[in-house]
């Protein structure tokens, strides 16, 4: 913003200060550019000499537009040309930052407050547990409350977090985190403000022994900076017990009492709708991904659906690194030096870099002509292209790959198992790589396939499944009740049990019913069924812009036909298959500010091939071999069809024993067809022929689908995370 200043100024020409203009077109001028005129001095550095020139330059500008016949001249446009705050860009461009609309807009509050919370509490250590709220106000309006019980914000700086536009603690760091911008949640705050004028309200305590701090805070978008509404703009202290938690209640606001933790109060306008991209599915997936959290979430109808953690141990922490020469571009080389106060060329390559020892600084600088003891401010921009070309032709190790965590892939089998229903399970974590200097570690899970739960359903279980379902519709009790079950087969379920759309599962009559249960039993839901993808980036569920993400890309570009399912060219695979796709990296390169989608550098969609083709070959193998067991059972099925007649022909030709011989026959049959009888255990290997053994490698989990826990979800709140309307 302040190099604007500067052009400006010399963008407009001496002469166009100096020219008194005619009054009649001065005031013309102002009439035609009021936004020009209520600039204030402060919100633009320039604008003061802008708003002095403006009149003259306006005047000539007409005059010269008058009798050259153009529309505008350099003049004109001079002075219209001004800074630009953040705030107010951001707010122009709103879906920038993912608030295209209400529902969108209630998803991402939601989630940078989520996210927020949880960067905080890994980084202080604290095993996260989170409370989240949403309320519904009004028709279009509702009021989102989010909790942690992390290490909370020092009261000084509580008003820059949520008031003021890329302010933050993660963005000049390499370190693994889900926040990385610094907008997040100082744009939902500026969001609530501007569609319901209500101030984002924030708790935030640091310690037990000291008492909360609480701001009502508004984000002034012309200055970019926070204005404080209470307390005579110091915010105030909320004092202990009975008395704080009125103090509480009146600001209406919640607390839950937690020795240090921060709580943030945001009211929008808003959608709350269930189903793809919604809330429910964001924190659904949070905490497959993050299995350390405890979740307490209550909807805006009041249910309350809590999220225990399945481990107890918080991942590794990440370590900060510093930039690796290979990934730091020449400009940024150059700005470094001139920053780098007081320091020899060896001293800067060697501290300001990961990975470069003073040995490897010294032959840089070798390679660059330039001499090692040679102080980085009396460089020159020939000698940094010197030092650029240098390093890029230098060998230097790559970066140290602690700085990212990834999931594992014993968690990501335990996670996509618990919520998916399937077969098979197969994980592949990939080693670390690296994209302009950034290290990044791809991680894909895979489940496959499993007997439709709503197949194995008989009449006594449906009527009970109808009883504890509050669903409206039945297309939404299937989808809800069903794990894996899209609206596509709950669909065709409905129409071949010639049942409308709109009927209300409790209201079915028992001719009904029983037409219900039997489409449920004899549609074959997996046809046509299309593959779904999970996609992940530092643990934060991406739900939208699916086609321009990297990850997206790569699966359609993979030939899935060779691992035995159906694909046309370039599309998605079909089949019953999941498959969750994490990256993990010090900064994940996202298409936009929303951070929907990956870009697409060749470096990640290598690894993200790589990860898919790990899983996909087991996926190979054992498909096949399930294709195997199926025509040998088909193949047994006929000869046991025939041999008896067989047996009794044979019999009748020559006179042998009938039995006898239908019993050897038997015995042949099943030894050609012995593949039919092949059981699998949970690695994947053939039980009871190990000669024959197939090797699925590690992390591979087959299971019995009929036994799966996570096939049918039960009761009211099942629906809660069903496919929307
Ligand atoms: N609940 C919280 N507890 C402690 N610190 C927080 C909390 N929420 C935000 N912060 C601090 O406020 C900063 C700004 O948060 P903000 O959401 O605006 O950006 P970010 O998380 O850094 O990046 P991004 O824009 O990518 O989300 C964070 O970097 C963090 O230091």
């Amino acid at each position: 913003m302040a190099t604007r200043k500067p052009i400006k100024k010399r963008s407009v020409p001496a002469t166009a200060t100096k020219k008194k203009a005619p009054p009649a077109a001065s005031a013309a001028k102002r009439k035609a550019a009021p936004k020009v005129a209520e600039v204030s001095p402060e919100e633009s550095p320039g604008a003061d000499e802008a708003a002095a020139e403006d009149d003259s330059a306006g005047d000539e500008a007409a005059a010269t537009a008058k009798s050259t016949g153009r529309r505008a001249t350099a003049q004109s446009m001079a002075s219209k040309q001004r800074d630009i705050s953040v705030s107010e860009f951001f707010a122009k461009n709103r879906h920038l930052l993912g608030f295209d609309n209400p529902r969108k807009a209630l998803l991402t509050t939601i989630k940078e407050a989520v996210d927020n919370s949880l960067d905080a509490c890994e980084e202080a250590g604290i095993l996260p547990e989170i409370w989240v709220h949403i309320e519904q106000t009004s028709t279009d309006r509702y009021k989102i409350g989010v909790q942690d019980n992390g290490p909370g914000i020092v009261k000084k700086q509580i008003p820059l977090i949520f008031g003021k536009l890329l302010y933050g603690s993660k963005f000049h760091r390499l370190r693994q985190s889900r926040g990385q911008q610094g907008i997040g949640i100082s744009a939902a705050g500026m969001y609530g403000v501007q569609t319901t004028g209500k101030p984002v309200k924030i708790i935030s305590r640091i310690s037990p022994k000291k008492p909360a701090h609480y701001y009502e805070i508004q984000i002034d978008t012309k200055r970019n900076e926070p204005k404080i509404l209470n307390g005579a703009g110091e915010g105030v202290d909320i004092a202990y017990g009975e008395k704080g938690a009125k103090d509480i209640e009146k600001h209406g606001i919640e607390w839950v009492d937690q020795p240090h933790g921060t709580r943030v109060t945001i009211e929008l306008e808003a959608k709350y709708i269930r189903g793809r991209g919604s809330v429910d599915e964001y924190l659904h997936q949070t905490a497959i991904a993050n299995p350390h959290i405890t979740l307490h979430y209550t909807d805006p109808e009041g249910n309350v659906r809590e999220y225990q953690r399945a481990a107890d141990k918080l991942p590794p922490e990440p370590k900060e690194i510093l930039p690796h020469p290979y990934g730091v571009e020449l400009g940024r080389l150059a700005a470094m030096l001139a920053e780098a106060e007081g320091m020899s060329i060896t001293q800067f390559l060697s501290t300001k870099f990961s990975r470069v020892s003073p040995a490897v600084a010294k032959k840089i600088c070798t390679t660059a002509k330039v001499s090692p003891r040679a102080m980085t401010r009396k460089l020159g921009r020939p000698e940094a292209e010197a030092l650029y070309h240098a390093i890029q032709a230098t060998k230097i190790a790559p970066p140290a790959t602690d700085c990212i965590c990834p999931i594992g892939e014993e968690l990501l089998l335990k996670g996509l198992y618990q919520v998916v229903p399937g077969e098979f399970y197969a994980a592949a974590t990939r080693p670390p790589s690296v994209y302009r200097g950034n290290p990044f570690q791809i991680e894909v899970a895979l489940a496959y396939g499993g007997a439709a739960a709503t197949q194995n359903v008989d009449k006594d279980l449906l009527e009970d499944l109808i009883e504890e379902t509050d669903a409206r519709t039945i297309r939404q009790f299937l989808v809800s009740t069903f794990n894996g079950l899209g609206t596509d087969a709950a669909d065709r379920i409905m129409k071949a049990a010639s049942l409308g759309t709109r009927q209300a599962p409790k209201q079915l009559k028992p001719k009904e019913r029983q037409r219900l249960l039997d489409a449920m039993q004899n549609v074959n839901v997996a046809e046509g069924q299309t593959m779904e993808v999970m996609r992940y980036a530092n643990r934060v569920p991406l739900q939208f812009q699916q086609a321009a993400c990297a990850i997206t890309q790569t699966i359609t570009s993979t030939n899935w036909r060779s691992y035995g399912l159906s694909q046309s060219r370039g599309g998605m695979p079909k089949g019953p298959v999941y498959i969750m796709v994490h990256i993990a990296s010090v900064w994940v390169p996202f298409t936009s500010e929303s951070k929907e989608a990956i870009a697409s550098y060749p470096e990640i969609q290598k690894e993200i091939r790589l990860g898919l083709q790990a899983v996909g070959r087991k996926l190979g193998m054992y498909v096949r071999k399930r294709m195997r067991v199926k025509q040998q059972g088909d193949r047994r099925d006929i000869f046991m069809r025939y041999l008896k007649e067989v047996a009794s022909a044979v019999s009748e030709v020559n006179g042998v024993d009938r039995d006898g011989l239908y019993n050897q026959l038997l015995t042949v049959a099943k030894r050609v067809t012995a593949d039919a009888d092949m059981k699998l255990d949970d690695r994947g290997r053939k039980i009871k022929e190990p000669s024959e053994e197939t090797d699925f490698g590690e992390n591979v989990l087959i299971v019995d689908p009929k036994t799966h826990a996570a096939a049918i979800k039960r009761g009211p709140a099942a629906v809660a995370v069903a496919e929307g309307e």
